[in-house]
């Protein structure tokens, strides 16, 4: 992996803080493309540690620039640990705002992959997943960057 994308990649802080500080002018704007009650994937489940099938929340966003979607978000929250966050009312708020607010937060180490979203028909260099946990409640973030994002600030290719 290049410099340029190891430092989007490894960043362990907010995306939505990153990607509007690397926006310049450009509008930040999340688009919730889905939200609704899922049975998790077998991968997602086993990187959450569920019993395979539980139910979970799960919402689905773009992290867009101007009305482009740099990045592509997935993410899933078992509902035994949601604790009473009345996640679905975020909307068009970003989770990472919200996230970063809370007290306590831990991150898991970043997993890494150069496959394409799973979920959306868009592709880009590389995607990635983490579990963000404080207290009892956990959410499985798994954000990919698209082709759009490395095109507009002149990133390599990989
Ligand atoms: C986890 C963060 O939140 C971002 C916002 C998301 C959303 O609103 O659904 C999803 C993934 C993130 O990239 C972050 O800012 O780091």
């Amino acid at each position: 992996m290049s410099p340029d994308w190891w430092r989007w990649v490894a960043s362990r802080d907010s995306l939505t803080a990153r990607l509007i500080a690397a926006g310049g002018e450009r509008r930040f704007r999340v688009r919730l493309l889905d939200q609704r009650l899922i049975r998790p994937r077998h991968d997602e489940a086993r990187v959450l540690g569920l019993p395979y099938p539980r139910l979970a929340w799960c919402r689905e966003v773009a992290l867009c620039l101007d009305g482009h979607p740099w990045v592509v978000a997935r993410s899933v929250a078992p509902l035994a640990r949601l604790r009473g966050q009345r996640l679905e009312r975020l909307g068009e708020r970003s989770l990472g705002s919200w996230l970063f607010r809370q007290p306590g937060l831990e991150r898991s180490p970043i997993e890494v992959t150069a496959a394409p979203p799973p979920f959306h028909a868009a592709s880009g260099p590389w995607g990635r997943r983490s579990v963000f946990r404080h207290g009892r409640f956990a959410v499985l973030v798994q954000e990919f960057f698209l082709e759009r994002m490395a095109d507009d600030l002149g990133l390599p290719s990989r």
